[in-house]
């Protein structure tokens, strides 16, 4: 089924400098409010953050771009990881759109440039420098906003209620133009893994997420956006409360699109624990706890290789029946 060209997910405004970015103020209020709406009712957001320059946007998409058409193929297939989606997929062919490149570590210089030695003989220093730049700073974007979704359930002062020690997984893609008039499945559907994810794209679009009804809908970013999207584990943390969206790319019209997307990916032996204020009567307690690296085990496993994505995290971690506190 086509997607539906004409639908908006909710816009949300972070000004560079804005005094409603100092929690506690009105304005913060206002947008947690708007936040904790948009992602109870969607699983995702777009967020305008000029606070990441156009110029640093545009420095890592030649640089994308740079790496897709310019590295040769056995530099890219170095890029190895024995976990689901860490490493190089690709190249893009007529079969397959998709071509994507795994950063691990990336909010650290270190994780950048081990990716980068392996493309380039000389580890190409403006790489690192220019994507671990944007990288940190899609990950105070990611902070903020859980900032936001805990005060906007009114949980007090601690990040730690969601994760406190996580790092970046970037993903870097390119989705090839389909043939003339042609509208074609780029990336399967699927909800995110991670916690959380900011997807950054060279503003064509592609990305389209499932609504309540099954209606497709394709998402456009404007400059300065970005997308918020709700991972398995966040949407288990919030008893439910939010949604984990099903989303999917899907390419017509004849431009390549490039697009990141920077997973919040926690510590080993992270634990995702609802918090017992979102549980009372008429929120049964719908997760038990669960360590997060034993969710992405299984998420990857064989045996969750016949569940369809949505469900995942419901046959790993449901509780059945829910628990009233
Ligand atoms: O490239 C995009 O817009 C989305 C990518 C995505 O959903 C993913 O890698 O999980
Ligand atoms: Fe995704």
């Amino acid at each position: 089924m086509g997607a539906n060209a004409e639908f908006q997910i909710p816009v949300i405004e972070f000004g560079t400098g804005s005094p409603d970015l100092v929690r506690g103020t009105e304005g913060w209020n206002q947008l947690c409010k708007r936040v904790r709406e948009a992602l109870e009712t969607y699983g995702c957001f777009q967020v305008v953050y000029r606070s990441i320059s156009q110029k640093l946007r545009d420095d890592t998409f030649g640089l994308l771009k740079e790496l897709v058409e310019e590295v040769p193929l056995e530099n890219k297939q170095r890029n190895v990881n024995p976990e689901p989606y860490h490493g190089f997929i690709g190249p893009c062919t007529d079969e397959s759109l998709y071509e994507g490149y795994g950063i691990v570590g990336a909010s650290n210089y270190e994780g950048v440039k081990n990716f980068a030695q392996l493309m380039w003989p000389d580890g190409h220093p403006r790489f690192c420098e220019t994507v671990h730049t944007i990288v940190n700073q899609m990950k105070e974007l990611t902070r903020t906003i859980w900032l936001m979704i805990i005060d906007g359930y009114g949980l007090g002062e601690k990040l730690e209620s969601v994760v406190s020690n996580y790092d970046m997984l970037l993903r870097m893609m390119k989705y090839k133009a389909p043939p003339t008039g042609v509208y074609e499945k780029a990336f399967h559907s699927h909800t995110d893994k991670p916690v959380s994810t900011i997807i950054c794209d060279d503003l064509v679009s592609g990305l389209e997420i499932e609504l309540d009804d099954g209606q497709w809908v394709k998402l456009s970013s404007t400059p300065g956006s970005f997308f918020f999207v709700v991972g398995d584990p966040l949407m288990a943390w919030s008893n439910g409360r939010i949604k984990a969206v099903n989303h999917r790319v899907m390419m017509s019209g004849n431009k390549d699109r490039f697009s990141m997307a920077c997973f919040s990916v926690p510590a080993e032996g992270t634990m995702i624990t609802t918090p017992r204020e979102l549980v009372d009567e008429q929120h049964p307690q719908l997760f038990k706890d669960f360590d997060f690296k034993e969710f992405i085990l299984f998420a990857f496993s064989e045996k969750a290789n016949h569940i369809e994505s949505t469900k995942q995290i419901h046959a790993f971690a449901s509780l059945s029946p829910p628990v009233s506190n």
